[in-house]
């Protein structure tokens, strides 16, 4: 039904147990605060564990370009991931800096939030489509919080789009059949404790998920 990306992995047989359970997208976490957050040193090792196939997406919030170019000289990553403030002009800048794909994440709390998703749609390449985190959060994603799914009912955008925010292995099917989602992103739906992640749960989501 749709396809899968899960999000904040560190170790190596998570990675390859997301890969062979048919995961097309996996996440490292370049962002200090999170329970999640892999160095340069590991994320190089790990990507030595992601096949063919499998696009490896690196996670940032609000990236200086000093880090961009730091991770980037190690991690030959696919796809950047644009989880905090950035604008507009930010996302266009990343792009042009990186030569990348840019996925950035759009929160989401009410109707009043939906307008950002089309202003984005103009300049990154995917929309990732998240909770709004609470005020005050720690993190601006990976919450494992949800948002009123009947937002997105009817909507198109731009560009390729995934749903995020609280997907677990038992709501994520019902979230693709009342969003129409082509795309699921998933954090803490696949952990035991934040940034432990669960092999048996990894499976469990991308079969209620495909
Ligand atoms: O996972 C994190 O630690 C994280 C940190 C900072 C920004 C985003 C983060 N994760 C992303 O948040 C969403 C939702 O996660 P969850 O499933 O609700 O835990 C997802 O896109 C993660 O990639």
């Amino acid at each position: 039904m749709a396809q899968v990306k899960i999000c904040g992995l560190r170790r190596p047989d998570h990675i390859e147990a997301a890969a062979q359970a048919g995961a097309r997208y996996v996440g490292l976490v370049f962002f200090p605060k999170s329970p999640r957050a892999v160095s340069v040193e590991e994320a190089a090792l790990l990507m030595q564990h992601i096949p063919m196939g499998v696009a490896a997406v690196g996670l940032f919030v609000n990236p200086d370009d000093a880090l961009l170019d730091q991770v980037l000289g190690r991690v030959p990553l696919d796809i950047i991931q644009l989880h905090g403030d950035e604008s507009p002009d930010r996302v266009a800048q990343v792009k042009a800096l990186t030569g990348l794909p840019v996925m950035k994440a759009v929160g989401l709390s009410g109707p009043e939030d939906l307008p950002a998703l089309t202003d984005y749609g103009l300049v990154a390449d995917m929309l990732l489509v998240d909770a709004k985190p609470p005020k005050g959060a720690d993190l601006p994603g990976g919450n494992g919080l949800s948002f009123d799914w009947r937002l997105l009912v009817g909507r198109k955008w731009l560009r390729p789009w995934m749903l995020a925010g609280g997907l677990t292995p038992q709501n994520v099917a019902e979230a693709i059949r009342l969003t129409g989602a082509p795309a699921v992103d998933v954090s803490s739906g696949v952990e035991t404790e934040p940034g432990i992640k669960d092999e048996g749960l990894i499976r469990a989501f991308v079969a209620a998920a495909s």
